[in-house]
Protein backbone atom coordinates (compact mmCIF):
# COMPACT_ATOMS: atom_id res chain seq x y z
CA UNK A 1 0.00 0.00 0.00
CA UNK A 2 1.33 3.34 -1.05
CA UNK A 3 2.34 5.94 1.81
CA UNK A 4 -0.37 8.10 2.62
CA UNK A 5 0.78 12.01 3.38
CA UNK A 6 -1.29 14.77 4.55
CA UNK A 7 -0.10 18.48 4.17
CA UNK A 8 -1.71 20.35 7.07
CA UNK A 9 -0.38 24.25 6.26
CA UNK A 10 0.04 26.29 3.13
CA UNK A 11 2.71 24.96 1.18
CA UNK A 12 3.60 24.88 -2.60
CA UNK A 13 2.69 23.00 -5.25
CA UNK A 14 5.56 21.53 -6.09
CA UNK A 15 5.39 19.43 -2.28
CA UNK A 16 2.23 17.55 -4.04
CA UNK A 17 3.72 17.00 -7.37
CA UNK A 18 6.95 15.59 -5.68
CA UNK A 19 5.01 13.50 -3.29
CA UNK A 20 2.78 11.88 -6.79
CA UNK A 21 5.79 11.50 -8.62
CA UNK A 22 7.53 9.32 -5.75
CA UNK A 23 4.65 6.83 -5.35
CA UNK A 24 3.11 9.14 -2.01
CA UNK A 25 -0.84 9.45 -2.15
CA UNK A 26 -1.14 13.18 -0.91
CA UNK A 27 -3.97 14.88 0.69
CA UNK A 28 -3.23 18.89 0.52
CA UNK A 29 -5.37 20.50 3.07
CA UNK A 30 -4.24 23.84 3.77
CA UNK A 31 -6.17 25.24 6.55
CA UNK A 32 -6.58 22.09 8.53
CA UNK A 33 -3.28 22.56 10.55
CA UNK A 34 -5.66 25.83 12.18
CA UNK A 35 -8.53 23.07 13.24
CA UNK A 36 -7.29 20.93 15.86
CA UNK A 37 -10.41 18.94 16.29
CA UNK A 38 -10.65 18.21 12.47
CA UNK A 39 -7.40 17.27 12.14
CA UNK A 40 -6.70 15.08 15.00
CA UNK A 41 -9.77 13.07 13.87
CA UNK A 42 -7.99 12.13 10.67
CA UNK A 43 -4.49 12.06 11.60
CA UNK A 44 -4.77 8.44 11.98
CA UNK A 45 -5.35 7.82 8.19
CA UNK A 46 -1.43 8.99 7.71
CA UNK A 47 2.44 7.90 7.70
CA UNK A 48 2.85 11.13 7.44
CA UNK A 49 2.23 14.85 8.02
CA UNK A 50 4.21 17.64 6.20
CA UNK A 51 3.75 21.52 7.96
CA UNK A 52 4.38 24.85 8.54
CA UNK A 53 4.22 27.01 11.44
CA UNK A 54 0.31 27.10 11.89
CA UNK A 55 -0.28 22.99 12.62
CA UNK A 56 0.89 22.40 16.23
CA UNK A 57 1.94 19.14 16.82
CA UNK A 58 1.07 18.43 20.16
CA UNK A 59 1.40 15.21 22.38
CA UNK A 60 -2.77 15.11 22.33
CA UNK A 61 -2.45 15.22 18.86
CA UNK A 62 -0.25 12.18 18.32
CA UNK A 63 -2.24 9.75 20.70
CA UNK A 64 -4.55 9.90 17.48
CA UNK A 65 -1.59 9.29 14.86
CA UNK A 66 -1.74 5.92 14.71
CA UNK A 67 0.46 5.22 11.79
CA UNK A 68 2.04 8.57 11.51
CA UNK A 69 5.90 7.65 10.99
CA UNK A 70 7.13 10.93 10.02
CA UNK A 71 6.65 14.76 10.54
CA UNK A 72 8.17 17.23 7.71
CA UNK A 73 8.25 20.82 8.53
CA UNK A 74 8.61 22.78 5.38
CA UNK A 75 10.84 25.80 7.26
CA UNK A 76 13.04 25.90 10.26
CA UNK A 77 11.63 26.30 13.41
CA UNK A 78 10.32 23.26 15.23
CA UNK A 79 8.88 24.56 18.16
CA UNK A 80 5.07 23.92 17.21
CA UNK A 81 5.75 19.98 17.33
CA UNK A 82 6.27 18.62 20.83
CA UNK A 83 9.44 16.35 19.72
CA UNK A 84 9.92 13.92 22.93
CA UNK A 85 6.40 13.17 22.45
CA UNK A 86 6.84 12.58 18.43
CA UNK A 87 10.38 10.88 19.77
CA UNK A 88 8.84 8.48 22.43
CA UNK A 89 6.03 7.06 19.61
CA UNK A 90 9.05 6.36 17.31
CA UNK A 91 7.88 9.29 14.81
CA UNK A 92 10.97 10.95 13.27
CA UNK A 93 10.68 14.68 12.67
CA UNK A 94 12.19 16.82 9.85
CA UNK A 95 12.73 20.11 9.00
CA UNK A 96 14.61 21.79 5.89
CA UNK A 97 17.29 23.79 7.81
CA UNK A 98 18.66 26.21 5.21
CA UNK A 99 15.29 26.60 2.52
CA UNK A 100 14.58 29.80 3.80
CA UNK A 101 17.14 31.52 5.44
CA UNK A 102 18.26 34.03 2.90
CA UNK A 103 14.60 34.89 2.72
CA UNK A 104 14.49 35.36 6.42
CA UNK A 105 17.60 37.28 6.97
CA UNK A 106 16.49 39.34 3.93
CA UNK A 107 12.82 40.16 5.92
CA UNK A 108 15.09 41.18 9.60
CA UNK A 109 16.92 43.86 7.02
CA UNK A 110 13.91 45.34 5.63
CA UNK A 111 12.28 45.59 8.44
CA UNK A 112 15.54 47.24 9.93
CA UNK A 113 15.15 49.57 7.12
CA UNK A 114 11.50 50.30 8.00
CA UNK A 115 12.27 51.49 11.06
CA UNK A 116 15.09 53.04 10.64
CA UNK A 117 13.24 55.41 8.02
CA UNK A 118 9.37 54.93 9.09
CA UNK A 119 8.79 53.70 5.38
CA UNK A 120 5.08 52.07 6.78
CA UNK A 121 4.05 55.33 9.08
CA UNK A 122 5.13 57.59 6.07
CA UNK A 123 3.46 55.45 3.30
CA UNK A 124 0.56 55.41 4.91
CA UNK A 125 0.33 58.73 5.74
CA UNK A 126 1.57 59.92 2.21
CA UNK A 127 -1.08 57.57 0.72
CA UNK A 128 -3.70 59.62 2.89
CA UNK A 129 -2.68 62.86 1.01
CA UNK A 130 -1.41 63.93 4.03
CA UNK A 131 1.98 64.62 2.42
CA UNK A 132 3.66 65.22 5.67
CA UNK A 133 7.50 65.66 4.50
CA UNK A 134 8.27 67.04 8.47
CA UNK A 135 6.85 64.14 10.43
CA UNK A 136 9.28 61.96 8.92
CA UNK A 137 13.02 62.07 10.30
CA UNK A 138 14.75 58.85 9.76
CA UNK A 139 18.01 57.81 10.90
CA UNK A 140 21.29 56.38 8.70
CA UNK A 141 22.21 53.04 9.49
CA UNK A 142 25.68 53.30 8.07
CA UNK A 143 28.74 53.49 11.15
CA UNK A 144 25.72 51.80 13.46
CA UNK A 145 25.89 49.11 15.51
CA UNK A 146 24.31 46.60 15.03
CA UNK A 147 23.99 43.48 17.59
CA UNK A 148 22.66 40.28 16.76
CA UNK A 149 21.10 37.48 19.53
CA UNK A 150 21.83 34.41 17.74
CA UNK A 151 24.40 33.96 15.17
CA UNK A 152 23.73 30.77 13.32
CA UNK A 153 22.40 30.54 9.78
CA UNK A 154 20.11 33.56 9.88
CA UNK A 155 22.25 35.60 12.08
CA UNK A 156 25.23 34.82 10.17
CA UNK A 157 23.82 36.17 7.11
CA UNK A 158 21.80 39.32 8.65
CA UNK A 159 25.31 40.24 9.85
CA UNK A 160 26.97 39.54 6.25
CA UNK A 161 24.65 41.83 4.68
CA UNK A 162 24.92 44.49 7.58
CA UNK A 163 28.85 44.23 7.33
CA UNK A 164 27.67 45.07 3.67
CA UNK A 165 25.36 48.06 4.48
CA UNK A 166 29.08 49.79 6.48
CA UNK A 167 27.64 48.83 10.10
CA UNK A 168 29.74 47.41 12.88
CA UNK A 169 28.34 43.77 13.40
CA UNK A 170 28.76 42.55 17.49
CA UNK A 171 26.97 38.89 18.02
CA UNK A 172 26.24 37.15 21.03
CA UNK A 173 25.56 33.06 20.58
CA UNK A 174 27.56 31.20 22.85
CA UNK A 175 27.78 28.18 20.30
CA UNK A 176 29.96 31.06 18.01
CA UNK A 177 33.45 29.90 17.45
CA UNK A 178 36.06 32.90 17.34
CA UNK A 179 37.26 31.44 13.74
CA UNK A 180 33.37 31.57 12.53
CA UNK A 181 33.03 35.25 14.30
CA UNK A 182 35.88 36.27 12.66
CA UNK A 183 34.73 34.64 8.64
CA UNK A 184 31.63 36.65 8.87
CA UNK A 185 33.20 39.81 10.34
CA UNK A 186 31.30 40.37 13.68
CA UNK A 187 32.39 40.90 16.99
CA UNK A 188 31.61 38.37 19.60
CA UNK A 189 30.26 39.52 22.61
CA UNK A 190 28.80 39.06 26.17
CA UNK A 191 25.00 39.52 25.87
CA UNK A 192 25.43 42.57 28.48
CA UNK A 193 27.50 43.96 25.70
CA UNK A 194 25.61 43.79 23.19
CA UNK A 195 22.65 45.50 24.67
CA UNK A 196 24.97 48.51 25.96
CA UNK A 197 26.61 48.81 23.13
CA UNK A 198 23.83 48.04 20.20
CA UNK A 199 21.74 51.05 18.62
CA UNK A 200 20.39 48.16 16.44
CA UNK A 201 19.32 44.51 17.88
CA UNK A 202 17.81 41.46 16.08
CA UNK A 203 16.73 38.41 17.26
CA UNK A 204 17.77 34.92 15.79
CA UNK A 205 17.69 32.52 18.06
CA UNK A 206 15.51 29.22 18.35
CA UNK A 207 12.65 29.36 21.72
CA UNK A 208 13.99 27.24 23.94
CA UNK A 209 13.76 27.37 28.03
CA UNK A 210 16.49 29.50 28.02
CA UNK A 211 16.20 31.83 25.00
CA UNK A 212 12.07 32.58 26.46
CA UNK A 213 12.01 36.14 27.36
CA UNK A 214 16.12 36.93 26.13
CA UNK A 215 15.19 40.63 26.14
CA UNK A 216 13.10 40.89 29.67
CA UNK A 217 12.43 43.89 31.32
CA UNK A 218 15.53 43.86 32.86
CA UNK A 219 17.74 43.37 29.80
CA UNK A 220 15.94 45.91 27.70
CA UNK A 221 16.15 48.43 30.88
CA UNK A 222 19.96 47.82 30.19
CA UNK A 223 19.79 48.96 26.45
CA UNK A 224 21.03 52.10 25.09
CA UNK A 225 18.32 54.61 24.97
CA UNK A 226 16.92 54.85 21.25
CA UNK A 227 17.45 51.33 20.65
CA UNK A 228 15.60 49.28 18.18
CA UNK A 229 14.34 46.24 18.09
CA UNK A 230 14.02 43.58 15.26
CA UNK A 231 12.36 39.89 15.68
CA UNK A 232 12.65 37.74 13.08
CA UNK A 233 12.68 34.80 14.94
CA UNK A 234 10.07 33.83 17.43
CA UNK A 235 7.37 35.79 19.36
CA UNK A 236 8.71 34.93 23.24
CA UNK A 237 12.12 35.87 22.91
CA UNK A 238 11.15 39.41 24.01
CA UNK A 239 9.12 40.42 26.56
CA UNK A 240 6.09 42.21 24.62
CA UNK A 241 4.46 43.52 27.83
CA UNK A 242 8.09 45.05 28.65
CA UNK A 243 8.94 46.13 25.50
CA UNK A 244 5.73 48.33 24.66
CA UNK A 245 6.27 50.24 27.83
CA UNK A 246 9.57 50.52 26.84
CA UNK A 247 8.29 52.15 23.75
CA UNK A 248 5.88 54.36 25.28
CA UNK A 249 8.74 55.75 27.59
CA UNK A 250 10.92 56.70 24.48
CA UNK A 251 13.55 54.04 26.00
CA UNK A 252 13.52 51.88 22.89
CA UNK A 253 12.96 54.14 19.44
CA UNK A 254 10.96 51.70 17.90
CA UNK A 255 10.53 47.68 17.16
CA UNK A 256 10.11 45.88 14.22
CA UNK A 257 8.01 42.33 14.81
CA UNK A 258 7.23 39.57 12.19
CA UNK A 259 6.60 36.88 15.19
CA UNK A 260 4.38 36.99 18.53
CA UNK A 261 3.86 35.17 22.06
CA UNK A 262 0.29 34.30 20.49
CA UNK A 263 -0.26 33.91 17.28
CA UNK A 264 -1.64 34.29 14.72
CA UNK A 265 -2.13 37.72 16.22
CA UNK A 266 -4.96 39.68 16.22
CA UNK A 267 -4.22 41.90 19.14
CA UNK A 268 -0.96 42.38 20.67
CA UNK A 269 0.68 44.49 23.49
CA UNK A 270 2.89 46.12 20.50
CA UNK A 271 -0.17 46.84 18.18
CA UNK A 272 -0.77 50.69 17.95
CA UNK A 273 2.29 52.29 18.84
CA UNK A 274 3.51 54.56 16.24
CA UNK A 275 7.22 53.50 16.52
CA UNK A 276 6.11 49.55 15.53
CA UNK A 277 6.16 48.16 12.32
CA UNK A 278 4.58 44.56 12.68
CA UNK A 279 4.09 41.76 9.92
CA UNK A 280 2.12 38.74 9.99
CA UNK A 281 4.91 36.08 10.31
CA UNK A 282 6.33 36.60 6.99
CA UNK A 283 9.98 35.63 7.64
CA UNK A 284 9.35 32.83 5.36
CA UNK A 285 7.12 34.18 2.83
CA UNK A 286 9.05 34.32 -0.22
CA UNK A 287 8.45 32.51 -3.81
CA UNK A 288 12.26 31.04 -3.95
CA UNK A 289 11.88 30.34 0.03
CA UNK A 290 8.50 28.24 -0.35
CA UNK A 291 9.82 26.98 -3.10
CA UNK A 292 13.26 25.59 -1.40
CA UNK A 293 10.96 24.36 1.71
CA UNK A 294 8.36 22.89 -0.24
CA UNK A 295 10.72 20.90 -2.67
CA UNK A 296 12.86 19.61 0.34
CA UNK A 297 10.27 18.06 2.72
CA UNK A 298 8.85 16.56 0.26
CA UNK A 299 11.76 14.98 -0.91
CA UNK A 300 12.93 14.32 2.25
CA UNK A 301 9.52 12.69 3.29
CA UNK A 302 9.49 10.65 0.74
CA UNK A 303 12.67 9.70 1.32
CA UNK A 304 11.96 7.87 4.27
CA UNK A 305 8.78 6.46 3.41
CA UNK A 306 9.60 4.99 0.24
CA UNK A 307 13.48 4.46 0.62
CA UNK A 308 14.10 4.44 4.68
CA UNK A 309 16.64 7.31 3.90
CA UNK A 310 16.71 9.29 7.00
CA UNK A 311 17.97 13.75 6.62
CA UNK A 312 17.66 16.81 8.62
CA UNK A 313 15.99 14.44 11.61
CA UNK A 314 15.99 15.76 14.91
CA UNK A 315 15.18 13.21 16.65
CA UNK A 316 17.22 10.44 14.57
CA UNK A 317 20.58 9.93 12.77
CA UNK A 318 20.85 10.01 9.38
CA UNK A 319 20.76 7.61 7.00
CA UNK A 320 21.10 8.55 3.14
CA UNK A 321 19.54 7.43 -0.02
CA UNK A 322 22.70 5.87 -1.21
CA UNK A 323 24.17 4.04 1.98
CA UNK A 324 20.27 2.88 2.52
CA UNK A 325 20.34 -0.36 0.24
CA UNK A 326 23.66 -1.63 1.76
CA UNK A 327 22.70 -0.31 5.21
CA UNK A 328 18.58 -1.72 5.29
CA UNK A 329 19.98 -5.66 5.53
CA UNK A 330 22.27 -4.65 8.87
CA UNK A 331 19.75 -2.75 10.21
CA UNK A 332 17.27 -6.16 10.30
CA UNK A 333 20.41 -7.66 10.96
CA UNK A 334 21.14 -5.42 14.26
CA UNK A 335 17.12 -5.82 15.15
CA UNK A 336 16.98 -9.13 15.17
CA UNK A 337 20.26 -9.98 16.99
CA UNK A 338 19.04 -7.18 19.16
CA UNK A 339 15.58 -9.18 19.99
CA UNK A 340 17.61 -12.58 20.00
CA UNK A 341 19.11 -11.42 23.05
CA UNK A 342 16.58 -9.38 24.54
CA UNK A 343 14.46 -12.29 24.32
CA UNK A 344 16.47 -14.73 25.97
CA UNK A 345 16.88 -11.95 28.82
CA UNK A 346 14.54 -11.94 31.77
CA UNK A 347 16.50 -9.85 34.45
CA UNK A 348 17.25 -6.40 34.51
CA UNK A 349 19.34 -4.96 31.96
CA UNK A 350 22.11 -3.21 33.07
CA UNK A 351 24.52 -2.10 29.97
CA UNK A 352 24.64 -3.17 26.18
CA UNK A 353 28.07 -3.72 24.26
CA UNK A 354 28.22 -3.36 20.32
CA UNK A 355 31.04 -4.72 18.48
CA UNK A 356 31.08 -3.81 14.45
CA UNK A 357 33.72 -6.11 13.25
CA UNK A 358 34.66 -5.72 9.47
CA UNK A 359 32.84 -4.05 6.18
CA UNK A 360 30.16 -3.08 9.10
CA UNK A 361 32.38 -1.23 11.27
CA UNK A 362 32.90 1.28 8.41
CA UNK A 363 28.74 1.93 7.80
CA UNK A 364 26.42 4.21 9.96
CA UNK A 365 26.52 2.61 13.34
CA UNK A 366 24.50 5.26 14.50
CA UNK A 367 21.66 3.73 12.54
CA UNK A 368 22.61 0.21 13.50
CA UNK A 369 23.09 1.02 17.33
CA UNK A 370 19.37 2.37 17.20
CA UNK A 371 18.28 -0.69 15.66
CA UNK A 372 20.28 -3.44 18.01
CA UNK A 373 18.43 -1.21 20.77
CA UNK A 374 15.23 -1.50 19.04
CA UNK A 375 15.28 -5.10 18.79
CA UNK A 376 16.34 -5.36 22.88
CA UNK A 377 13.46 -3.28 23.83
CA UNK A 378 10.49 -4.43 22.11
CA UNK A 379 10.13 -7.89 24.07
CA UNK A 380 9.39 -5.25 26.88
CA UNK A 381 8.15 -2.20 24.90
CA UNK A 382 6.00 -3.32 22.07
CA UNK A 383 5.74 0.41 21.17
CA UNK A 384 9.60 1.32 20.35
CA UNK A 385 11.44 1.73 17.44
CA UNK A 386 14.77 3.18 15.65
CA UNK A 387 13.62 6.80 16.79
CA UNK A 388 12.81 6.20 20.21
CA UNK A 389 14.98 3.49 21.29
CA UNK A 390 18.01 5.63 22.20
CA UNK A 391 16.82 7.65 24.46
CA UNK A 392 14.34 5.01 26.07
CA UNK A 393 18.07 3.05 26.80
CA UNK A 394 19.32 6.23 28.13
CA UNK A 395 16.04 7.11 30.26
CA UNK A 396 16.35 3.75 31.94
CA UNK A 397 19.92 4.25 32.51
CA UNK A 398 21.70 1.45 30.12
CA UNK A 399 25.15 2.06 29.31
CA UNK A 400 25.79 1.48 25.45
CA UNK A 401 28.99 1.08 24.54
CA UNK A 402 30.28 0.89 20.75
CA UNK A 403 33.31 -1.18 19.68
CA UNK A 404 34.65 -0.73 16.15
CA UNK A 405 37.12 -2.72 14.27
CA UNK A 406 37.72 -2.64 10.95
CA UNK A 407 39.78 -5.83 10.41
CA UNK A 408 37.58 -8.73 9.12
CA UNK A 409 38.11 -12.20 10.30
CA UNK A 410 36.07 -15.33 8.93
CA UNK A 411 33.29 -13.05 7.73
CA UNK A 412 33.35 -9.34 5.38
CA UNK A 413 31.09 -8.66 8.52
CA UNK A 414 30.27 -9.55 12.30
CA UNK A 415 27.38 -8.06 14.13
CA UNK A 416 28.14 -8.69 17.73
CA UNK A 417 26.06 -7.60 21.24
CA UNK A 418 26.68 -8.57 24.44
CA UNK A 419 23.70 -7.97 26.85
CA UNK A 420 24.98 -7.10 30.81
CA UNK A 421 22.95 -8.29 33.67
CA UNK A 422 23.67 -8.44 37.02
CA UNK A 423 23.64 -12.17 37.01
CA UNK A 424 25.97 -12.41 33.72
CA UNK A 425 26.67 -11.23 30.11
CA UNK A 426 25.24 -13.12 27.29
CA UNK A 427 26.77 -12.49 23.54
CA UNK A 428 25.01 -12.94 20.40
CA UNK A 429 26.17 -12.45 16.75
CA UNK A 430 25.19 -12.56 12.94
CA UNK A 431 26.51 -11.56 9.54
CA UNK A 432 24.21 -10.99 6.42
CA UNK A 433 25.54 -12.82 3.59
CA UNK A 434 25.62 -12.32 0.41
CA UNK A 435 21.59 -13.07 -0.70
CA UNK A 436 21.03 -10.33 2.38
CA UNK A 437 19.46 -12.79 4.75
CA UNK A 438 20.56 -12.12 8.40
CA UNK A 439 22.39 -14.69 9.88
CA UNK A 440 23.31 -15.60 13.50
CA UNK A 441 26.79 -17.31 13.57
CA UNK A 442 27.74 -17.11 17.46
CA UNK A 443 26.02 -17.11 20.81
CA UNK A 444 27.75 -16.91 23.86
CA UNK A 445 31.11 -17.60 21.91
CA UNK A 446 29.73 -20.78 20.77
CA UNK A 447 29.56 -20.79 16.59
CA UNK A 448 26.80 -21.57 14.97
CA UNK A 449 24.91 -20.94 11.82
CA UNK A 450 21.34 -19.88 11.61
CA UNK A 451 18.75 -18.00 9.91
CA UNK A 452 16.16 -16.29 11.56
CA UNK A 453 12.71 -17.90 11.44
CA UNK A 454 9.66 -16.52 12.40
CA UNK A 455 9.28 -18.90 15.17
CA UNK A 456 12.61 -20.71 17.16
CA UNK A 457 13.37 -22.82 20.23
CA UNK A 458 16.62 -22.41 22.05
CA UNK A 459 17.89 -25.20 23.83
CA UNK A 460 21.12 -24.80 25.94
CA UNK A 461 22.11 -28.40 27.44
CA UNK A 462 25.05 -30.23 28.33
CA UNK A 463 26.50 -31.99 25.32
CA UNK A 464 25.41 -35.71 26.14
CA UNK A 465 24.29 -38.74 23.44
CA UNK A 466 20.76 -38.70 22.73
CA UNK A 467 19.15 -35.21 23.28
CA UNK A 468 19.06 -34.37 19.59
CA UNK A 469 16.81 -37.65 19.57
CA UNK A 470 14.77 -36.93 22.59
CA UNK A 471 14.24 -32.94 21.31
CA UNK A 472 12.75 -34.66 17.90
CA UNK A 473 10.78 -36.54 19.42
CA UNK A 474 9.27 -34.46 21.92
CA UNK A 475 8.56 -32.03 19.35
CA UNK A 476 7.46 -34.67 16.73
CA UNK A 477 4.82 -36.14 19.49
CA UNK A 478 3.56 -32.55 19.50
CA UNK A 479 2.67 -32.43 16.38
CA UNK A 480 5.45 -29.46 15.68
CA UNK A 481 7.65 -29.90 12.21
CA UNK A 482 11.15 -28.92 12.35
CA UNK A 483 11.78 -26.41 9.64
CA UNK A 484 15.59 -26.08 10.55
CA UNK A 485 17.88 -27.51 13.06
CA UNK A 486 21.35 -25.62 14.20
CA UNK A 487 24.17 -26.43 16.62
CA UNK A 488 26.83 -25.76 18.08
CA UNK A 489 28.66 -26.58 21.41
CA UNK A 490 31.87 -25.57 23.16
CA UNK A 491 34.19 -28.51 22.88
CA UNK A 492 32.61 -32.65 23.04
CA UNK A 493 30.60 -33.08 26.40
CA UNK A 494 30.42 -29.56 26.81
CA UNK A 495 27.92 -26.55 26.83
CA UNK A 496 25.75 -27.11 23.78
CA UNK A 497 23.18 -24.97 22.05
CA UNK A 498 20.65 -26.19 19.81
CA UNK A 499 18.35 -23.67 18.00
CA UNK A 500 15.49 -24.99 16.04
CA UNK A 501 13.04 -23.36 13.79
CA UNK A 502 9.71 -24.54 13.83
CA UNK A 503 6.57 -24.49 11.90
CA UNK A 504 3.53 -23.50 14.73
CA UNK A 505 4.29 -22.40 18.12
CA UNK A 506 5.48 -24.26 20.99
CA UNK A 507 3.10 -23.52 23.90
CA UNK A 508 4.12 -23.30 27.58
CA UNK A 509 3.20 -27.03 28.48
CA UNK A 510 5.22 -28.24 25.75
CA UNK A 511 8.36 -25.66 26.98
CA UNK A 512 7.80 -27.42 30.12
CA UNK A 513 8.51 -30.77 28.80
CA UNK A 514 11.69 -29.48 27.17
CA UNK A 515 12.85 -27.79 29.40
CA UNK A 516 12.48 -31.19 31.79
CA UNK A 517 14.67 -33.16 29.28
CA UNK A 518 18.06 -34.83 30.88
CA UNK A 519 21.07 -32.15 30.27
CA UNK A 520 18.52 -29.89 29.34
CA UNK A 521 19.94 -26.27 31.09
CA UNK A 522 17.68 -23.62 29.74
CA UNK A 523 14.74 -23.68 26.85
CA UNK A 524 13.15 -20.37 25.52
CA UNK A 525 10.73 -19.72 22.77
CA UNK A 526 11.89 -16.91 20.15
CA UNK A 527 9.91 -15.22 17.59
CA UNK A 528 10.74 -13.35 14.81
N1 LIG B 1 10.12 34.57 10.90
C1 LIG B 1 10.22 33.48 10.22
O1 LIG B 1 9.41 33.24 9.34
C2 LIG B 1 11.33 32.55 10.45
C3 LIG B 1 11.88 32.40 11.70
N2 LIG B 1 12.89 31.51 11.91
C4 LIG B 1 13.43 31.41 13.27
O2 LIG B 1 14.80 31.71 13.23
C5 LIG B 1 15.47 30.86 14.14
C6 LIG B 1 16.93 30.76 13.79
O3 LIG B 1 17.10 30.02 12.61
P1 LIG B 1 18.56 29.57 12.13
O4 LIG B 1 19.46 30.71 12.09
O5 LIG B 1 18.38 28.81 10.89
O6 LIG B 1 18.95 28.59 13.30
P2 LIG B 1 20.42 28.16 13.73
O7 LIG B 1 20.26 26.98 14.57
O8 LIG B 1 21.32 28.09 12.55
O9 LIG B 1 20.90 29.39 14.62
C7 LIG B 1 20.43 29.65 15.89
C8 LIG B 1 21.58 30.21 16.69
O10 LIG B 1 21.10 30.58 17.98
C9 LIG B 1 22.14 30.30 18.90
N3 LIG B 1 21.64 30.19 20.25
C10 LIG B 1 21.04 29.14 20.83
N4 LIG B 1 20.75 29.43 22.11
C11 LIG B 1 21.20 30.68 22.33
C12 LIG B 1 21.20 31.53 23.47
N5 LIG B 1 20.68 31.12 24.63
N6 LIG B 1 21.73 32.76 23.34
C13 LIG B 1 22.25 33.17 22.16
N7 LIG B 1 22.30 32.40 21.07
C14 LIG B 1 21.76 31.18 21.16
C15 LIG B 1 22.73 29.01 18.40
O11 LIG B 1 24.04 28.82 18.88
C16 LIG B 1 22.71 29.20 16.90
O12 LIG B 1 23.94 29.70 16.41
C17 LIG B 1 14.68 29.56 14.04
O13 LIG B 1 14.83 28.79 15.20
C18 LIG B 1 13.29 30.03 13.85
O14 LIG B 1 12.67 30.10 15.11
C19 LIG B 1 13.39 30.75 10.90
C20 LIG B 1 12.90 30.87 9.63
C21 LIG B 1 11.81 31.76 9.31
O1 LIG C 1 10.87 28.29 9.20
C1 LIG C 1 10.52 28.87 10.23
O2 LIG C 1 11.01 28.69 11.35
C2 LIG C 1 9.42 29.85 10.16
O3 LIG C 1 9.14 30.48 11.14
C3 LIG C 1 8.64 29.98 8.93
O4 LIG C 1 7.30 29.82 9.29
P1 LIG C 1 6.18 29.52 8.20
O5 LIG C 1 6.61 28.31 7.44
O6 LIG C 1 6.15 30.71 7.29
O7 LIG C 1 4.92 29.33 8.93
Amino acid sequence: MAPRVLISDSLSPTAVQIFKDRGVEVDYQPNLGKDKEKLAEIIGNYDGLAIRSATKVTAKLLEKATRLKVVGRAGIGVDNVEIPAATAKGIIVMNTPFGNSITTAEHAIALMFALAREIPAADASTQAGKWEKNKFMGVEITAKTLGVIGCGNIGGIVADRAVGLKMRVIAFDPFLSPERAIEIGVEKVELEELLRRADFITLHTPLTEKTRNILSAEAIAKCKKGVRIINCARGGLVDEVALRAALDSGHVAGAAFDVFVEEPATTNPLFGHPNVVCTPHLGASTTEAQENVALQVAEQMADYLVKGAVSNALNMPSITAEEAPRLTPFVKLAEMIGSFAGQLTDTDITGIRLEYEGDVATMNTRALTAAALTGVLKPQLETVNMVSAPAVAKERGLGVEEVRREEQGTFDSVFRLTVKTAKQERSVAGTVFADGKPRIVEIKGIQMDAEFQPSMLYVTNKDKPGFIGRLGTLLGDAGINIATFALGRQAAGEDAIALVAIDGAVDADLLDKVQALPNVVQAKRLRF
